[in-house]
């Protein structure tokens, strides 16, 4: 089996050798996939999985926007279009200069599997830009998004592919974004999720990732008889996904200690309760600060630069920040302090080598593509209330995503549960989104 699963690594490293980030949710997935086809004749034999290693379209497009100092910036724009067969093509945007084709593609192909774990009829793609929107003055904002849109309009559409956010898209940049589309196309679509309230969004769609993350760790927990009622948790990030991870895991009755950025994170031992976190909201989302500006008004935290929170003692670890945040060595503290179970927001926060140490441990792990799938499965569902012209209430998406969270769960039970009763959640989850997108995809031929 080794021998086959190199054999087809070396394959996709000979075509996208110098795309790291590829590669590594490539790996991922081949290892479980692949024995799973060798064992399956109706999978075997027919490249399924190189076909879906391969975008449907990958596109790159200038944009040109003017700085308010009056000069020309130039920035490069994407959207990959990864796999269409159970629906259009459904992904976030994503604005950091670290954006290229490496992370969009990994991105573009978890989503996919994503996807196809809600059970809801929506294909994978994700897109975005080497645009940095930290620091730019909100007229700065509008005129990139603008011109961005002023591209993108033409590859997307409600029955064709529907961009969301992701890391430096929020609800500002969606309403640019679906201002300028709304303008070129002169139509009223649902072409973007995360919109506002009052031009078509969804209730629950701004806690969605957050809370359906925390969601998904309660099922692991209940499988041990556990719950998040008075254990600690530690979570990186302060973002869209930490904040509505954080709120929820206090309303669950957890004892939440880190949140951080880019720069460092905060540790409270007395905990983030729900007054606090509102303060880091307005910090995050209003003030667009540091996460360290909470210590000027909560003294009793600390700060610790440059570094993530994973040598914070705890029971349960949220990691909602970016790709890679989690290392082995880091894996190995987690264990070594007692932490039982990890539940990522985040997309592939875990480098493989930490994912096999909490594989080797047994403990709870459920990777990115199972537990924050509550945020796209909640944008398919802004897209039903957008074709039925209807809104549902906040408690009756809730539930749906609730549902959603749990079916995501008993799938990766059916296909990643060992003899011995241990639940691999990586080998669940890809498995159990891989066999209805390759159903799909034999259905409709060699396209
Ligand atoms: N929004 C959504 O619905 C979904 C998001 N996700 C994933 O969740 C993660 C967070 O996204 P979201 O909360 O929406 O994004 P936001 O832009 O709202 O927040 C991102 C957070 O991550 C931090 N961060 C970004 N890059 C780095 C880095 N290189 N090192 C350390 N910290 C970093 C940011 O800090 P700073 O401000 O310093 O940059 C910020 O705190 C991403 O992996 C995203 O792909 C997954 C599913 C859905
Ligand atoms: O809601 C969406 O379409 C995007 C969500 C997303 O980008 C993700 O799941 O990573």
């Amino acid at each position: 089996m080794k021998n086959i699963i190199n054999e087809f690594l070396n394959l996709v490293k000979e075509r996208n050798g110098d795309e790291p980030e590829f590669l590594q949710a490539v790996e991922e997935v081949a290892e479980t996939v692949l024995p799973y086809i060798v064992k399956h004749e109706i999978y075997y034999g027919k490249n399924i999985l190189l076909r879906m290693v391969e975008p449907e379209r990958a596109i790159t497009f200038r944009v040109c926007w003017v700085d308010d100092s009056g000069v020309i910036q130039v920035n490069r724009g994407y959207r990959i279009q990864m796999n269409s067969a159970i629906g259009p093509y459904k992904g976030g945007l994503r604005f950091h200069p670290t954006v290229n084709m490496s992370i969009l593609k990994f991105l573009a192909f978890e989503q996919v599997f994503k996807n196809s774990l809600t059970t809801l009829p929506m294909g994978g793609g994700k897109g975005g830009s080497d645009f940095d929107p930290k620091g730019k003055s909100d007229g700065e904002i509008m005129r990139f998004c603008h011109s961005f849109m002023s591209e993108l309009f033409r590859h997307i559409g409600p029955n064709t592919d529907i961009p969301a956010g992701d890391i430096g898209v929020g609800a500002r940049e969606v309403g640019f974004l679906f201002g300028m589309y709304k303008k070129l196309k002169n139509e009223f679509t649902g072409v973007l999720t995360g919109k506002g309230l009052s031009w078509g969004g969804s209730l629950i769609r701004p806690e969605a990732t957050g809370y359906g993350t925390v969601y998904f760790a309660q099922k692991m927990l209940e499988t041990k008889g556990e719950g998040f009622n008075g254990k600690q948790v530690v979570v990186s990030g302060s973002g869209n996904v930490a904040q509505y991870a954080v709120e929820k895991s206090i309303q669950l009755g957890a004892n939440v200690l880190t949140m951080s950025d880019s720069s460092g994170y905060i540790y409270d031992s007395e905990g983030i309760n729900t007054e606090k976190l509102a303060h880091i909201m307005q910090i995050k989302n209003v003030k667009r600060g540091r996460i360290s500006d909470y210590l000027e008004t909560y003294k009793n935290a600390i700060f610790v630069k440059g570094k993530t929170p994973w040598e914070v003692k705890c029971d349960i670890a949220l990691p909602c920040a970016t790709q890679n945040e989690l290392t082995e060595i880091d894996a190995e503290i987690l264990l070594k302090n007692g932490c039982i179970c990890v539940s990522e927001g985040a997309n592939m926060p875990s480098t493989i080598q930490a994912v096999h140490v909490f594989q080797k441990a047994r403990i709870l792990y459920a990777p990115g593509k199972a537990s924050n799938a509550g945020g796209v499965a909640t944008s398919g569902l802004e897209m039903t209330q957008n074709s039925l012209r209807f809104n549902w209430t906040r408690e009756e998406v809730d539930l749906k995503l609730k549902e959603i969270m749990s079916n995501i769960h008993d799938s990766c039970i059916k296909y990643g549960k060992d003899e011995d009763g241990y639940v691999d959640y990586v080998r669940g989850a890809n498995i159990a989104g891989f066999v209805k997108v390759a159903d799909a995809m034999l259905a409709q031929g060699i396209v």
